[in-house]
C-alpha cells in the first residue's frame, strides 16, 4: 500500500517573521550555483536546468527557467516535474538569503496554464515565516516577463538541517567534494 504524504505545506498564521540575514546579498546580486553538478544551477551539469537566480528584497528571489526541447513531458510542452524542480531551485535560493542550509521537505504545486517549449518563466520565492526548523515558502512562474499569466505557483516547506546532513548521506562524498559543496549559503 502507498502511504498518503502526511503534511502540508500550507503556511500557519503563527509563524516568526522571516529575518533576512545581515550579510545576505544585496537586492540584485546574481546568486552563485551552490553545487557546481547541480541539476538546477550547475554550470557542469550535461542536461540541467541551468537556471540563474538573483538576490530580491526582505526574504525573496527571483529566476529564470528557459524551456527547451529537453524538458518537454508531452509534445511542445514541458513536464511538470522539471517544472516543479525550477520551481524547487528558486525556493531554495533562499537559503542564501536567510544563510541557513537546508532542504526540501514538501513541494505542493499547482500547475495553471501549459507551459510551451521556448517560454522563459520568470520564477520568484518568497520566505513566508519559520515554525522551528520548519521554513515555509511561497513561489511562483509567470510566462514570459514577471508580468506575464501566472503558470504555475507553489508553497513549500524546507527543513533546515546541519552540514552533517550533506556528509553523512551524499554518495561517494569525499573531502574534498564536501569543500566544493557550498551546503551552507
Ligand atoms: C541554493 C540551494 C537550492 C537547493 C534547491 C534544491 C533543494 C533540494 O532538492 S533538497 C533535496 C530533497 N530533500 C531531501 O532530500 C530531504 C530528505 N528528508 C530528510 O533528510 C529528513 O526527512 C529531514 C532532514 C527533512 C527531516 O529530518 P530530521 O532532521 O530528522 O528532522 P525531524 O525531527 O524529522 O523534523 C524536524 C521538523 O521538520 C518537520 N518536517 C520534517 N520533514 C518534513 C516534511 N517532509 N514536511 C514538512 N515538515 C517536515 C518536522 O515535523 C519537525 O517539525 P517540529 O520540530 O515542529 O516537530
Amino acid at each position: 500500500m502507498i502511504e498518503p504524504p502526511v503534511r502540508s505545506a500550507a503556511h500557519r498564521a503563527d509563524l516568526d517573521p522571516p529575518e533576512r540575514h545581515p550579510e545576505a546579498p544585496a537586492p540584485g546580486t546574481v546568486l552563485p550555483s551552490h553545487y557546481a553538478d547541480c541539476v538546477g544551477c550547475g554550470p557542469n551539469h550535461p542536461t540541467g536546468l541551468r537556471m540563474v537566480t538573483t538576490a530580491g528584497p526582505d526574504v525573496t528571489v527571483t529566476g529564470t527557467f528557459t524551456v527547451t526541447a529537453a524538458h518537454q513531458g508531452a509534445p511542445g510542452l514541458a513536464h511538470g516535474g522539471v517544472l516543479a524542480t525550477a520551481l524547487d531551485e528558486v525556493l531554495g535560493g533562499l537559503s542564501w538569503l536567510l544563510r541557513k542550509p537546508m532542504v526540501t521537505g514538501r513541494l505542493e504545486t499547482d500547475y495553471i496554464r501549459p507551459v510551451p517549449v521556448g517560454t522563459t518563466l520568470a520564477l520568484a520565492a518568497r520566505c513566508v515565516g519559520f515554525s522551528g526548523r520548519r521554513m515555509y515558502a511561497k513561489g511562483q512562474g509567470r510566462l514570459d516577463t514577471p508580468d506575464g499569466p501566472i503558470a504555475i505557483r507553489a508553497a513549500a516547506v524546507f527543513v533546515v538541517v546541519g552540514v552533517e546532513h550533506f556528509t553523512e548521506h551524499g554518495a561517494d562524498m569525499t573531502a574534498e567534494q564536501v569543500h566544493d559543496y557550498e551546503v551552507n549559503p
